[in-house]
């Protein structure tokens, strides 16, 4: 991909997060460097506790390094509050969780729209709802409720929720965790789309081997730092 005149979709430089209580300190990032570019599919793998949610959560602002910086599209996230950091994740970020995090007693509908608007009344939200329910192929499931959706149909919801603003990047943090292999692959399959489509952003979590195979951008985490960044020719 050229990098002339391209501004990264996520920049971080010299990124450390202590996580700290009473008793300890606990160093889930080490100084992490890296450049991801808009419109690429990005995995990322490491062992248990190398710190790919907290990478995740940095990005996504919903934590604060403790030291170094994080640009998203050139704004610097670190130091978004309160209202700001809210718009600023509207408008940039989707993210997608192993648990589906849907609202029990609302509709796949209506739990689509409800991170943009607590009631349907505003049409063009409601059809923009139809379309990505349709998208992620779920026509025909708009009424019902997740425990009548399957584990997979659940996690569409949630894509489906997270596509509602238009997000640039899509973070999921072990999207195909819950999900047996072929439920897995065909969530990433909807991700893939996604990311041709639109030319979204899409950064991956995953301990699955199969999923990061064929992803044309590979990140590898170990202790707190990043081993290494595969980008296929
Ligand atoms: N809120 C927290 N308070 C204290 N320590 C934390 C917190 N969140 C994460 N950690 C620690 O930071 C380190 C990195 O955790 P993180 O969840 O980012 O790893 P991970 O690679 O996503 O692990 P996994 O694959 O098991 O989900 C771990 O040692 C973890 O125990």
């Amino acid at each position: 991909m050229s990098e002339i005149n391209l501004q990264p979709a996520v920049n971080l430089k010299e990124v450390v997060k202590v996580y700290a209580n009473q008793s300890e300190e606990q160093v889930a990032l080490r100084g992490v460097n890296l450049t991801i570019w808009p419109g690429e599919f990005v995995t990322i793998q490491g062992p248990s506790g190398s710190g790919k949610t907290t990478l995740l959560n940095i990005i996504a602002g919903f934590e604060k390094p403790t030291r170094g910086k994080i640009e998203v599209f050139g704004i610097d996230v670190s130091t978004l509050k309160g209202k700001k950091l809210a718009d600023f994740r509207y408008s940039y970020i989707g993210f997608v969780f192993q648990q589906f995090y849907l609202i029990p007693s609302l509709t796949a509908i209506e739990n689509v729209i409800i991170p943009v608007m607590p009631r349907h009344t505003d049409f063009d939200k409601y059809k923009k709802a139809l379309l990505l329910l349709k998208e992620v192929g779920l026509s025909g499931k708009e009424s019902s409720l997740p425990s009548e959706l399957s584990g997979g149909e659940q996690q569409r919801v949630a894509l489906a929720r997270a596509l509602m603003s238009n997000p640039r990047i899509i973070l999921a943090d072990e999207p195909t965790g819950n999900l047996d292999t072929s439920t897995g692959e065909k969530i990433i399959e909807i991700l893939k789309s996604i990311n041709e489509k639109y030319r979204t952003t899409i950064i991956i979590v995953t301990h699955n081997d199969e999923i990061a195979k064929n992803s044309p951008v590979k990140i590898f985490m170990k202790d707190g730092r990043i081993l290494e960044v595969l980008r296929n020719a």
